[in-house]
């Protein structure tokens, strides 16, 4: 199998472990890996900060979005001529429905990724070497190659797996963080 099918496999078989998972878990779980993110020096130190807005089987985000949306500039992707754009958030009155449903900020002021500090990124599923691998649409690969910014990848353990088939074009993370772990 080349890492095409590798990666379509375990996508596959992350897909069938999420469904395990009630949402009342995934909030749960959700708040004890934004607690460790919270506690590292990145995040304290960080201004500017790019998050995203969770679906379903993600690390749940919303609260956490809500809670610190005050103190630090927030900032969540939106999907255009499919490239990510980082735009302003600015409060959930201000959200709309982007393409997969996933929801955007209305406004239309994106920032440079260089001026933010700190990346939160979702993922399918990482491994120990905090390699990385999405959703398959190659979106994050392509922002974060533009960006100097610490990239922390937040999952599931169960996201955790031996060895993501890394292609040249993936970017690890600087760090990741789980519900038992911080990598
Ligand atoms: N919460 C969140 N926001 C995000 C991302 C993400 O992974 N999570 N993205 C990261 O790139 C971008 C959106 N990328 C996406 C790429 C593909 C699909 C997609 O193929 N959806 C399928 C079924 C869902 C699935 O893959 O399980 C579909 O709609 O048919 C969804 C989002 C930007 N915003
Ligand atoms: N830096 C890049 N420049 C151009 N194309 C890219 C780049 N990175 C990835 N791609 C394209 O995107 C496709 C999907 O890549 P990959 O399977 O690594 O996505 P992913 O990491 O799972 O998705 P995502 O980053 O959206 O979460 C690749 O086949 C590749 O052609």
């Amino acid at each position: 199998m080349d890492k095409k099918e590798i990666k379509k496999t375990i996508r596959k078989e992350i897909a069938h472990l999420k469904k395990n998972h009630t949402m009342e878990w995934q909030e749960k779980m959700s708040a004890l890996i934004l607690s460790k993110l919270e506690e590292t020096d990145q995040f304290r130190n960080a201004r500017s900060i790019a998050i995203y807005h969770a679906i379903p089987g993600e690390v749940q985000t919303e609260s956490f979005i809500n809670k610190w949306h005050k103190a630090k500039q927030l900032y969540l992707p939106v999907i255009e001529n499919d490239f990510l754009k980082l735009q302003p958030y600015h409060g959930p009155d201000n959200l709309k429905a982007g393409v997969f449903g996933i929801l955007e900020p209305a406004s239309n002021h994106p920032v440079d990724v260089s001026d933010i500090s700190l990346i939160i990124v979702p993922g399918v599923a990482f491994d120990k070497n905090r390699n990385r691998m999405g959703r398959g649409k190659g979106y994050y690969d392509k922002l974060l190659k533009h960006s100097q910014a610490c990239k922390i990848g937040i999952c599931y353990e169960f996201q955790l797996i031996d060895e993501v088939p890394s292609e040249s074009f993936d970017v690890p993370m600087d760090v990741v963080i789980t519900e038992s772990k911080v990598i």
